[in-house]
């Protein structure tokens, strides 16, 4: 057997099968410790370990009301600040390889795991293929029946909204964002990727050149815009040939010319495009302005610079600052890392795909402006932007909630996406739930029990996987019990955090050649970009009384939602299965 199939090797060390047959070696080169299994901490790691807080208690300081004061003062003076913010980075981007070791289409390092941008990177390499059982060692021989598993944890009965309070405009925005870099060619292989690797606004802008320019005016830099209903949209498919997916059957006036071809799914998706299009116009008359010389070209490429610097700033200020809640300010702030040790390079790693599958947090009807809107009748629907009008709809997303990301809480037409995720983690051989935790300085769970923080479903999920060392990645995320009233639990928080931060910060105009005035066509449009916000996205592309543009609804009652702990969980009659 093969002994990497235990995986020995602790604290990153890569597992290596010698000559004799059963023999192996753990290569701890270059790592802080030491030994058979690299278990040993050299001396000065073993102070530093023990003065390192703990993920949990690192949490508990930054949440804690008590502390808040401290906060305050760390928020207000400048240089506490960008220490703190400089800890952020650097102690997320330390937990991960850069460049990355693995890619999804080897089982071992490659140069091309650096180079090759049509597949996904992997941050740990997959179960080998020749282990007694799916996880390794661990577990039974088989995994779980995935539509056991669907059924049995993840079907919604009742939708259960994010006690965190989050509106499905942050849902919208998750999504939208997200879409730029995961875009996975399930045909081609699992670990292929068609994207980029990064925060390119190719969501906004089209995935390939041939689009961009099926998008763009080639006047004033600008992007083709047409007016319907008293307010800018983006053409019609019809006007614009780029790619889109629709389904038979959509009316010419709901089938637009889009930046990503799923991008007519959702109303909420449309709707930021739109927004998205008119602030990359609004910005290229302000260029136009400061620059009457330039042409179209370098209107439209600095606009796009100005964008991306902006997407970036309100991700990291707007929407991480609602997902961490923290009372010390997330800031943007590229310049903190200047003269210190940071690769400015990222690559889209399939795990990190994964667990920013959000598919809980989206309702099973839509209230805009107090008429009810079925899913099914809100699915590619994007004339309902134009019949409500963008201020209504984003009132109306700001006030509606988002789901738990938790279990049952899956909602009907995305539950085939649930069984797709998890058959697509088995495709590639994902090691299990604990070893990742491992993975990213995370106790692993000695029972099932400590994993739920419940009894029943922990048993059914016991008597499923058989080990709690054999729970699957995306199972373990979903089952995983809460921090206080929180929308995740601890993994995929201390797992997403380290790729979020670094696909943020390691963009090319956060280094110190790209992040200055010139670059963004001068103090105006770097001003833009250090100044945006999510409000101000909003309501400097809607014209008239701006709606509420909010990533919270407002007065949400904290903490309303059932827990697994009092959650009345059944498993499904045994003659089912
Ligand atoms: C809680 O809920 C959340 C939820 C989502 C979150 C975050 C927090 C965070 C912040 C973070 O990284 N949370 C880790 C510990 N905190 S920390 O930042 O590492 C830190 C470490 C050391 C000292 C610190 C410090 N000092 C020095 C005072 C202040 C503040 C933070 C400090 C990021 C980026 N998220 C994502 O974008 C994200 C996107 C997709 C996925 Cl799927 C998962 C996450
Ligand atoms: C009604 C709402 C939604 C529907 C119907 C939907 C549907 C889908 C479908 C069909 C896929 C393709 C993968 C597959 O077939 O298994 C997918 C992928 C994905 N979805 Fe959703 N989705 C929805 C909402 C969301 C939201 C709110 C998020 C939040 C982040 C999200 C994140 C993702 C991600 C990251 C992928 C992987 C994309 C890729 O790798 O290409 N989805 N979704």
């Amino acid at each position: 057997v093969n002994p990497c199939c235990s995986f020995p090797c602790q604290n990153r060390g890569v597992c290596f099968n010698g000559k004799e047959p059963g023999s192996y070696t753990c290569d701890c080169a270059n790592l802080p410790f030491y030994g058979k299994h690299c278990e040993t901490p050299y001396f000065w790691t073993r102070i530093a370990l023990w003065f390192k807080p703990s993920p949990e208690s690192v949490h508990g300081l930054l949440v804690s009301e008590n502390l808040k004061w401290l906060w305050d003062i760390v928020n207000s003076v400048k240089f506490l600040h960008d220490w703190a913010i400089r800890r952020v980075y650097l102690s997320r981007a330390e937990i991960l390889d850069t460049p990355p070791l693995y890619e999804t289409i080897h089982d071992y390092t490659t140069i091309t795991a650096t180079t090759n941008h049509s597949v996904y990177a992997r941050c740990l390499p997959p179960v080998p293929l020749d282990c007694p059982t799916p996880m390794g060692v661990k577990g039974k021989k088989t995994l779980p029946d995935v539509d056991l598993l669907v059924k049995t944890f993840f079907v919604r009965e009742k939708f259960r909204p994010d006690p965190q309070g989050s509106s499905v405009l942050m849902t919208f925005f998750a999504q939208h964002f997200t879409h730029m870099f995961f875009k996975t060619s399930y045909r081609a292989n699992p670990g292929a990727t068609w994207s980029g690797h990064g925060v390119d606004v190719t969501s906004i802008y089209g995935s390939n050149v041939t689009d961009e320019h099926l998008l763009r005016s080639f006047k004033d830099g600008k992007l083709k815009m047409q007016v319907l209903n008293n307010e800018e949209f983006p053409m019609y498919a019809r006007d614009a040939r780029v790619f889109m997916m629709y389904p038979p059957g959509i009316p010419e006036d709901s089938r637009f010319a889009l930046g990503h071809p799923f991008f007519g799914l959702l109303p909420g998706l449309f709707l930021y495009q739109t927004i998205w299009m008119r602030e990359h116009n609004r910005v290229c008359d302000i260029l136009r302005e400061e620059h009457p010389d330039w042409d179209d070209e370098r209107l439209f490429q600095t606009g796009k610079l100005i964008t991306l610097g902006e997407t970036i700033k309100i991700v990291v200020e707007d929407y991480v600052q609602h997902l961490a809640s923290y009372y010390v300010n997330v800031a943007f702030k590229p310049e903190v890392l200047f003269g210190y040790p940071f690769q400015y390079s990222n690559k889209i790693v399939v795990e990190f795909n994964h667990l920013y599958h959000w598919h809980p947090l989206m309702p099973d009807s839509f209230n805009i402006s107090g008429n009810i809107v079925k899913m099914k009748d809100y699915m590619f629907r994007s004339d309902l932007v134009v019949k409500h009008g963008t201020a209504a709809m984003t009132d109306s997303l700001s006030r509606q909630r988002a789901g738990h990301m938790s279990h049952h809480n899956h909602g009907a037409v995305t539950l085939h996406v649930l069984r797709d995720t998890i058959l697509h983690g088995r495709d590639l051989r994902f090691q299990s739930f604990n070893n990742y935790r491992a993975r990213f300085n995370l106790k692993p769970y000695s029972s099932f029990e400590e994993l739920t923080g419940e009894t029943k479903m922990a048993a059914e999920l016991e008597r499923l996987y058989g080990d709690v060392d054999a729970v699957e990645m995306y199972v373990g995320m979903l089952l995983e019990k809460r921090r206080k009233r929180a929308l995740f639990g601890s993994t995929i928080v201390d797992m997403g955090a380290p790729f979020s931060v670094k696909g943020l910060l390691a963009n090319p105009i956060c280094s110190p050649v790209y992040w200055k005035p010139s670059t963004f066509g001068g103090e105006r449009g770097f001003d833009i970009v250090r100044t945006a916000t999510l409000q101000k996205l909003f309501c400097n592309n809607i014209k008239g009384k701006c709606p509420l543009v909010s990533f919270r609804v407002p007065e949400f009652v904290e903490g309303d939602v059932e827990e697994a702990t009092n959650f009345n969980f059944r498993p499904p009659p045994r003659d089912e299965l």
